[in-house]
């Protein structure tokens, strides 16, 4: 058995082996070291190995699930050997014969399929990158692929858009090639993506075999059906299949062919964006507290799926973004359907899992008593929507009608015969047939049952033949029926004339237990009703199997349909419980949200019962009469206001409205017009990332350096408090500069919220940035939040205050204040005209605060010659006069930097 061990462990090195023995599996050697450690169980020895105890540990079969939860939630990976012949067989080859026996399935995080290792709302993803060589940077490919579902997708990304992509489909696991994991211009994204990433050959990912691997999976004679794959597309698709195949080992999960994914199909969102906006986590990495946790009121488990899916994957296409809204508009405006469409989706159970293991092999009776009802719930609810006249509902909705009448109504008639209304999780032990379904079964049933009656009687019969009142008859695996009475009783069934029909089996501390011929006569009538009963009922369940795969498509897209009707049904009652509106949307750079929500706050705040959430307005269209294309450059707000007004609520609450309505669902305002977005970037925040020694700094400035480089005229930024992490003169210098870059060279519409009052002197110099502050009361020395948005500038920051009601100490509270006023006071007399000569670009806010002090000294020439000029008014040539006028004034400042000094 050892050498079958070791043969099999060899073949698969990478994994612990469950080795199948009886009831358990148990691990050997360093296996056996690891589990116990991970598992916490206990660690005993079996036999020798070249003279050495070989370290042993088992978990029973039945609680195996749970065991291979957690060592893969640690990023192990499971080989599960399962015996494959009866150990009766095996001893026929003679004694000393070992049950043959070997590995099933590869357990990984990202192949797995049992609904207690899965989250019922959320696909899981295995991915594959591959890249071809000849392209360079450009040419990666991402294929993804959920065997528990069947769903299979491909896109194509350029090294840029890699981040993205993959935090997008947030895989479970990722398979890369060895070259790649050992690239290091890829090194940080896979170390940063959530996902297990797993190594193979390159042979895996070579795109002429790949294509031959698909191809053999989908059985089809050549791709062209799939729509035109690149190399990098095929290769990623076929690693995929390559390691589903190596995975199950044959057990091909059916998976619907490689859906291929155009470029900019779905907003971008990179890793950083998508974490600080809690889309579908929080950064915590829970569900609750995110925008998909506020918004989902889908009651089925494939609806929570395609939720999770709209929103991490938002559409720029308008008229796939119109047909969802046209959906929803509709359940909303018919809201006694939408409340039966509700009904009929609760009772409709989670299909495509159900299916997806049925057609590996995995599946129970409950998987098909899954499908049953999951079949009745389509057809009900096809039979709802078509009541409606077609011509009245939308498209969405006549088509999702058409898929959910996909399944054969036989088979749904057939599962619906066959099957008891809840049967159990296992076939192992039966019982899942319905009496009356097969005549066979049930006389071999009544066979069994009635000999069940005839063991209760003869147990009566028993205790009056030998006055033994407490004389039972039991079971039990290794003695079969027996009669069993306590000790004391033992004599007068070892006496005469009882001794003549009770043979004794076995003594036991406090009971004897005894045979007769009778029993034994039945014991074996009943084993064989029994096991022929059984033997039945797995014939049965086969057949039905076979029903299902055959009619696995339809399944399949019944399925889909049913959630995203799901979905649909779940933004309209959310969009009429909350209050939420449909978005127009445009195709130009429009961006005027009227009385706007944040979706998750304004749930917290209901639920906390802390007053309502002060809706506020957000415009970025662009300001110009012009046409409102990318030419006219989107409008960027400057928000300004007291610690804890409000500013970063504000700023997300307009990315989330963003996010939302390109989902497909209605947003939380009173009126939006959106011009489609096409990336979202946002800077919220700031997190240390000492693992990847990255001060909070630097990773504030390697976020903004990536949206200044990327974000174009569709994009939205929302910056929050960028420069904040470092000396005030370096953080304010920063956010003004980035301000400018994003106004004259990103030109995209944004949103930026700052404690740095002297940013607001922008709007004189850009014509596209409008400041807003939000505002506050002051009260007896205290602030008291509004939380309004208007326009104009804040004037302090009340950090003090809000210090305060953090519950600062007392002490420090008015230290604090000591400190604020002197450094005022300072900052009036002489601080800030300081700033004039430094960095003249200031030099128009710096007059205005410095006011009071300015017959202290005068202005620098540079700056004042810098305000006397209107921008818009210079020719190219006057500009480029008036740059080498300006590097000469420059020069003579430079040249004597102290007489600048004295003058003040
Ligand atoms: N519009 C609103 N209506 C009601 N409550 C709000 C609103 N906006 C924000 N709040 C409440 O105020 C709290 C603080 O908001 P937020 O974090 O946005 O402030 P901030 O101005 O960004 O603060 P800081 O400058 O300190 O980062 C929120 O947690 C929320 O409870």
């Amino acid at each position: 058995m050892m050498r079958q061990f070791l043969e099999i462990k060899t073949a698969n090195p990478d994994c612990l082996l469950f080795y199948r023995m009886g009831d358990f599996y148990e691990l050997f050697f360093e296996d056996a070291e690891t589990a116990s450690r991970a598992l916490g169980i206990t660690l005993t020895t079996r036999g020798k190995h070249l003279g050495d105890d070989i370290p042993m540990c088992g978990v029973p079969v039945h609680a195996a699930d749970d065991y291979l939860q957690r060592l893969i939630a640690l990023g192990h990976r499971v080989a599960v050997c399962e015996q494959l012949e009866d150990p009766a067989e095996a001893r026929k080859r003679g004694s000393k014969s070992v049950v043959r026996r070997d590995v099933v399935r590869l357990v990984t995080p990202g192949t797995l399929t049992e609904d207690n290792l899965l989250d019922s709302r959320r696909n899981n993803f295995l991915a594959a990158l591959a890249r071809t060589k000849a392209a360079g940077d450009d040419g990666f490919a991402l294929a993804w692929a959920d065997i528990s579902t069947g769903e299979f997708g491909v896109a194509e990304a350029a090294r840029l858009e890699l981040p993205a992509l993959i935090a997008r489909v947030e895989p479970g696991e990722l398979l890369v090639s060895d070259a790649l994991y050992d690239d290091p211009a890829l090194r940080n994204l896979l170390r940063e993506t959530r996902a297990a990433v797993t190594p193979l050959p390159p042979a895996v990912f070579d795109s002429t075999s790949a294509e031959r691997r698909l191809r053999d999976y989908f059985s089809v004679a050549t791709l062209d059906g799939f729509g035109p794959l690149t190399r990098a597309e095929t290769a990623a698709a076929g690693a995929v299949v390559s390691y589903v195949d190596r995975t199950q080992v044959g057990g091909r999960p059916p998976l619907s062919p490689p859906i291929r994914e155009t470029r900019g199909a779905v907003m971008a969102i990179d890793p950083a964006t998508r974490a600080n906006l809690e889309l579908v986590t929080t950064l915590s990495g829970d569900r609750r507290g995110s925008l998909a946790a506020a918004v989902d009121r889908t009651v089925t488990a494939a609806g929570g799926r395609e939720l999770t899916r709209r929103l991490a994957s938002p559409l720029t296409d308008h008229a796939r973004i119109a047909a969802r809204h046209e959906a929803v508009a509709w359940l909303v405006d018919n809201a006694a359907l939408r409340r039966t469409v509700r009904e009929v989706l609760r009772s409709a159970p989670d299909m495509a899992r159900s299916r997806a293991r049925i057609a590996v092999g995995r599946g129970g009776p409950r998987d098909l008593a899954a499908i049953r009802d999951g079949i009745a719930a389509a057809h009900a609810l096809a039979g709802h929507l078509g009541e409606v006249p077609d011509a009245e509902g939308p498209d969405r909705l006549a088509d999702i009608a058409g898929r959910l009448r996909a399944p054969q109504r036989a088979v749904h008639a057939e599962l619906a015969a066959a099957l008891v209304d809840a049967p159990p999780h296992l076939r192992r032990d039966g019982g899942f047939v319905k009496a009356g379904f097969a005549a066979e079964l049930d006389q071999a049933r009544d066979l069994r049952d009635e000999s069940r009656k005839i063991v209760a009687g003869l147990q009566a019969k028993y205790q009056d033949d030998t006055g033994v009142r407490s004389l039972k008859i039991r079971h039990n695996n290794v003695l079969g029926y027996f009669v069993e009475v306590t000790a004391q009783h033992a004599g007068k069934l070892t006496a005469e004339p009882n001794s003549q029909t009770f043979f004794h089996r076995q003594t036991l501390a406090s009971q004897m237990r005894f045979s007769t011929g009778e029993l034994a006569d039945l014991e074996g009538r009943i084993a064989t009703a029994a096991e022929r009963a059984l033997a039945l009922e797995m014939e049965i369940f086969d057949a039905l199997v076979a029903r299902v795969v055959a009619d696995g498509e339809a399944l399949d897209a019944a399925s889909a349909a049913l959630g995203e009707l799901d979905v649909h049904a779940g933004f309209a009652e959310l969009a009429v419980s909350r209050d939420y509106v449909r978005p127009v949307m445009s195709d130009d750079l429009a961006f005027d949200i009227h009385g706007g929500r944040h979706a998750v706050v304004e749930q917290a705040l209901a639920g906390a019962g802390d007053g309502p959430f002060v809706a506020n307005d957000c415009d970025l269209s662009p300001p110009q009469p012009g046409d409102g294309s990318e030419a006219d450059g989107g409008r960027i707000l400057l928000v300004t206001g007291p610690n804890m007004a409000g500013k970063s609520t504000f700023l997300r609450q307009n990315a989330l409205i963003a996010v939302l309505a390109q989902a497909g669902s209605f947003v939380p305002a009173e009126s939006a017009r959106i011009g489609i977005v096409d990336r979202l970037f946002s800077r919220v925040g700031a997190a240390d990332d000492l693992a990847r020694g990255r001060s909070t700094f630097m990773v504030e400035m390697v976020e903004t350096a990536a949206i200044l480089n990327q974000a174009g005229p569709r994009s939205l930024v929302i910056l929050d408090e960028i420069g904040r992490g470092t000396a005030t003169f370096d953080g304010l210098s920063i956010a003004w500069a980035t301000i400018e870059h994003l106004h004259d060279v990103n030109r995209c519409r944004s949103l930026f919220a700052t404690h740095f009052h002297e940013l607001t002197a922008l709007s004189e110099t850009q014509a596209r940035l409008s400041n807003a502050t939000v505002r506050v009361k002051e009260w007896k020395g205290d602030v008291v939040f509004l939380h309004e948005v208007v326009p104009g500038a804040a004037d302090r920051s009340y950090g003090v205050q809000v210090a305060k009601l953090a519950g600062l100490p007392a002490a420090v509270v008015s230290r604090a204040r000591e400190v604020l006023h002197k450094l005022e006071e300072t900052d009036r007399n002489a601080g800030a005209a300081g700033i004039v000569d430094d960095l003249p670009l200031f030099a128009s806010h710096v007059r205005r605060a410095a006011a009071p002090a300015a017959a202290a000294g005068s202005p620098s020439v540079l700056a004042e010659r810098l305000a006397a000029v209107t921008p818009d008014d210079l020719t190219p040539l006057q500009a480029l006069e008036l740059l080498y006028e300006l590097k000469a004034l420059a020069a003579n400042q430079a040249a004597d930097p102290a007489g600048g000094r004295e003058q003040r």
